[in-house]
């Protein structure tokens, strides 16, 4: 993989359409309801016109990309459950039994499994191999990864979310699946996000305080001996990120290029977010962060994207569950902008009381 391949990843996204963000601001101020009183979705119907070029942007052709890799540092003990549990999830997606595949298939968004760096050989009909490497290194003794791995498997997310656009899909969703993968988030949240080890970890999938403190100083000795550049976004992926994560980094990159809003999950999807929006700044505005993860550092991590959740769920999953469950809500969005009546349509009065009232 050429090392300069990162650049194309950057170069296409273009700014959101600031007219027709515009243009949706004044028909939102025109349909029968007091200005600004349909709150959040507002915000949603103008970045999605700004994002699509379009007022009435058709997002019904949605897919949740789940990326999976396994982690090297889960050697460490920094996780409630083993790395085996990575490949046995994979075909759960593949048979349509995770909670992704149930919440994606109520609201009709397609489950897309890829394997960027699952430590097994997996074959299913249905599965995406984009394999860079079985696993990463651990961390904790050296480079998670080298930079053109990280590179390659940017490149498969990237190239993937293209493949898809140009089939019809509309709207994405960023999921993963890699036990171990919070402490990669963790460790580039501390890194990229200036953030205290502490404050940075969580439980993931549930360890005890015990653990918690061990993850932490896993956590800290990997950042000490790989010494990732918070200035090389690259790097730090790289070095103490996972290969998963870097596949959801091209997805969303992907999906900024090719016009398409992309919906941020929870720790992990939003530590693949912190990178593309260092990499490619323009890429924050085709994003929408779904959901406030209980995980701890979550809300830290999305401060320093600029994002602010839809829902609060107190949900800690993963898989793009956070996400699909913000799919209605995005197309809800789009059905104010089409569907309701303006004040002109409906023959109502548009003229505010701006009198003084007599009595108070
Ligand atoms: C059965 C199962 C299903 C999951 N689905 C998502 N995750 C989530 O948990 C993992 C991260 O937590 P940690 O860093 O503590 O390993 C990731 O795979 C994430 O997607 C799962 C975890 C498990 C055990
Ligand atoms: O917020 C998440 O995505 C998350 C939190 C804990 C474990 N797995 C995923």
């Amino acid at each position: 993989m050429n090392n300069d391949r990162w650049k194309d990843f950057v170069s296409g996204i273009e700014p959101i359409n600031d007219g027709k963000w515009a243009e949706a601001a004044a028909r939102l101020d025109r349909l029968t309801k007091p200005p600004g009183s349909l709150g959040r979705l507002e915000d949603m119907a103008k970045q999605l016109a700004g994002i699509t070029g379009q007022l009435y942007p058709d997002l019904s052709r949605k897919a949740v990309i789940v990326m999976a890799g396994d982690h090297g540092v889960c050697e460490e003990g920094v996780s409630a459950f083993p790395s085996e549990v990575t490949p046995q999830m994979v075909l759960n997606f593949l048979n349509g039994g995770a909670a992704v595949n149930v919440l994606a298939r109520q609201v009709g968004a397609d489950v897309v499994c890829v394997d960027v760096g699952v430590n097994a050989d997996l074959s299913h009909p249905s599965l995406v191999s984009r394999k860079v490497r079985k696993g990463t290194a651990n961390m904790a003794q050296g480079p998670a990864m080298t930079r053109e791995e990280a590179i390659a498997a940017i490149a498969a997310g990237f190239d993937l979310t293209g493949e898809l656009a140009a089939r019809g899909y509309r709207l994405f969703a960023a999921g993963e699946m890699g036990i171990g993968n919070t402490t990669a988030s963790s460790a580039i949240l501390s890194v990229l996000g200036a953030t205290d080890t502490v404050q940075a970890t969580g439980r993931g999938t549930g360890i005890d305080d015990v653990r918690l403190a061990h993850k932490q100083d896993v956590i800290r000795r990997a950042i000490e001996r790989n010494r990732p550049n918070a200035d090389d976004p690259i790097d730090v992926l790289a070095k103490v990120g996972g290969l998963e994560i870097a596949g959801l980094v091209g997805v969303i990159l992907g999906a900024a290029r090719h016009r398409c809003p992309v919906v941020i999950d929870g720790f992990i999807s939003s530590a693949a977010a912190l990178i593309a929006s260092r990499l490619a700044p323009l890429s924050t505005s085709y994003m929408l962060a779904s959901h406030l993860s209980h995980e701890q550092g979550h809300a830290r991590l999305l401060e320093r994207i600029g994002l602010a959740p839809i829902l609060r769920m107190d949900m800690r999953l993963g898989e793009g569950t956070g996400a699909v469950l913000a799919f209605p809500l995005i197309e809800a969005a789009v059905n104010i902008m089409s569907q309701m009546a303006t004040f002109d349509d409906a023959g109502i009065s548009q003229a505010v009381d701006k009198s003084t009232p007599e009595k108070v």
